[in-house]
């Protein structure tokens, strides 16, 4: 009573993962026997367990893709067009269902899982108008000689996913790979398997050939088949900083390029001058998306020090007010972690943060909801640390759970300093009426992703990603075209050969 949390849900993935068969193309008959693994971060039960996909499987998902690549990679743009569109129309039908399916998948909020899939859909569509675009240059040369250049896709790409994301990363991979002419093998994480097999049969059903988008999984062994697999010409991945190095390693082996989206510990800077509400806002969606499991999120909050005491008080009175619980009721703002281990470490997080002299205004303990089937799930409350210095842990490492870390400046260059001094630069924020000081902030921050008077606004039609440590190449906008194509080079001679020999 007072949950829409059900055995349905639990049902409704387990049955999803289970139409496998005959989606994956050349995998339907590796999927039969793979009973999928749901690891319950809402309920803190395990429903099944998941066979990785070894060295037979992944060889196969390679061969079909292949095949399906040379039948792709031959339409025109405006052909590749039409399936993407059929899908993200798809997805618009579909909205509710893997919105559900993604919530019992991931643990987040139903009505964040609606907007993940409003932004895969978006991408896709994004894409789609890409693909019918993609053209190359035509350059005259000397006596009536010229040459033109082809934009022509890398072939197989293979994708693998994080866990905080999984139905939008499989998009936002995918999209910009199958426009340019590729095909693409996923690998979603072990931790959430089922939504991006929802993906497969959707492109599948827009009309995609048998292969174009296959899912295999399994964890870190049948990663690494993917990216030593001698038929793939190209890696995206997203997910840690040391995993992404190992994934540059094994590409590099076969001088193949990689796109990498990793971590961060980005700076959102909030000077006295700003709208305060909206500062509070922001920080909170710097913060508390997705269980603080996000990527860009802007854990170290800069706010001058004048304007401190009435920033901590409306923060911590936001973040207290934040809805935990039942993530497939509307009103829940804030569902499970993803795994007991995962919790485990962001409260291990808070307490390291308490012994090196951090206060907690708030938050930052396990959270038992009130209805009895979700007792076991891991929540926690959202956190927000007030006396953080640059030194402690909690500032300086990557904690992937809902915990702010508030820090107080004085000056734009003391602060511009500071938020400069980590070794990850994916995104950064500032908060400031005056439009010079904003531009001049942004121009000066080593990050990739930046907000003025917002955060974590992410458009599919504009590039994602990090500087520094924080990632290599970009996702979503025009650029990423870049990414999947490669250039070819034809010099036509129209007279006679001038032979020096
Ligand atoms: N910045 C980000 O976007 C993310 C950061 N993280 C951080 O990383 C921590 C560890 O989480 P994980 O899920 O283990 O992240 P991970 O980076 O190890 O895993 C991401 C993906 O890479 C795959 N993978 C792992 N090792 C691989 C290998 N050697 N070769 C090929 N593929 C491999 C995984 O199966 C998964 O699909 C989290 O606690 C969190 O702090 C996790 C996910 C996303
Ligand atoms: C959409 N947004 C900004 C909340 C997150 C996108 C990046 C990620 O995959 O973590």
């Amino acid at each position: 009573r007072g949950s829409k949390f059900s055995v349905r849900h639990l049902k409704m993935a387990l049955l999803s993962s289970l139409r496998t068969p005959g989606l994956c193309g050349a995998l339907s008959h590796l999927a039969m026997h793979i009973p999928l693994n749901l690891y319950k971060c809402v309920a803190g039960r395990v429903l099944c367990q998941l066979q990785a996909c070894g060295a037979a499987d992944v060889n196969a998902a390679v061969r079909s893709a292949s095949a399906a690549f040379t039948v792709w990679s031959k339409l025109a743009g405006m052909e590749r067009a039409r399936v993407m569109l059929e899908a993200a129309r798809l997805i618009g039908k579909r909205r509710e269902e893997i919105a559900e399916i993604e919530v019992v998948n991931n643990g987040k909020s139903i009505t964040e899982a609606r907007l993940d899939v409003d932004s895969a859909r978006l991408c896709i569509e994004y894409f789609a108008g890409q693909a019918t675009t993609l053209s190359g240059q035509h350059v005259q040369l000397p006596g009536g000689s010229f040459a033109y250049t082809r934009r022509e896709p890398l072939g197989v790409c293979v994708g693998i996913g994080a866990w905080n994301y999984p139905f939008q990363i499989a998009a936002w991979k995918s999209a910009p790979a199958i426009a340019c002419g590729n095909s693409m093998v996923f690998k979603p994480s072990p931790v959430t398997p089922v939504t991006a097999v929802l993906l497969a049969e959707i492109y599948s059903q827009a009309g995609a050939p048998e292969g174009l988008f296959s899912v295999v999984q399994g964890g870190q062994e049948t990663g690494s088949l993917l990216c030593h697999h001698p038929s793939v010409a190209k890696v995206s991945f997203t997910g840690s900083v040391p995993t992404g190095k190992k994934i540059m390693e094994m590409a590099s082996r076969g001088v193949k390029p990689v796109t990498l989206e990793l971590g961060g510990k980005s700076p959102l800077i909030i000077f006295e001058d700003t709208d305060l509400e909206n500062a509070v806002r922001g920080a909170l969606m710097a913060n508390f998306l997705s269980q603080g499991q996000v990527c860009s999120n802007g854990t170290r909050v800069f706010v001058q020090s004048s304007i401190l005491p009435p920033f901590l008080k409306e923060v911590a009175r936001r973040t207290k007010a934040i809805q935990i619980g039942d993530p497939l009721l509307d009103e829940t703002r804030m569902g499970a972690l993803v795994s007991k281990p995962h919790l485990e470490k962001v409260l291990g997080y808070v307490t390291q943060a308490k012994k090196e002299g951090a206060r907690v205004l708030c938050g930052g303990e396990p959270f038992i909801p009130a209805d009895p089937k979700l007792k076991d799930g891991y929540y926690m409350t959202p956190c927000v640390l007030d006396g953080c210095t640059d030194d402690m842990t909690c500032v300086r490492e990557e904690i992937f759970g809902p915990v702010m870390s508030v820090l107080s400046f004085d000056t734009e260059d003391e602060v511009l300093r500071r938020a400069n001094d980590s070794a990850l630069g994916l995104a950064a924020g500032v908060f400031t009426k005056d439009v010079k000081r904003a531009h001049r902030v942004i121009e000066n921050l080593q990050a990739g992703s930046c907000f003025i008077n917002n955060y974590n606004i992410t458009p599919v039609e504009v590039p994602f990603g990090g500087y520094k440590a924080s990632g290599i190449g970009r996702e979503n906008g025009q650029v990423t075209i870049e990414f999947y194509t490669q250039l070819k080079t034809v010099v036509v001679e129209m007279g006679d050969v001038d032979s020096l020999f």
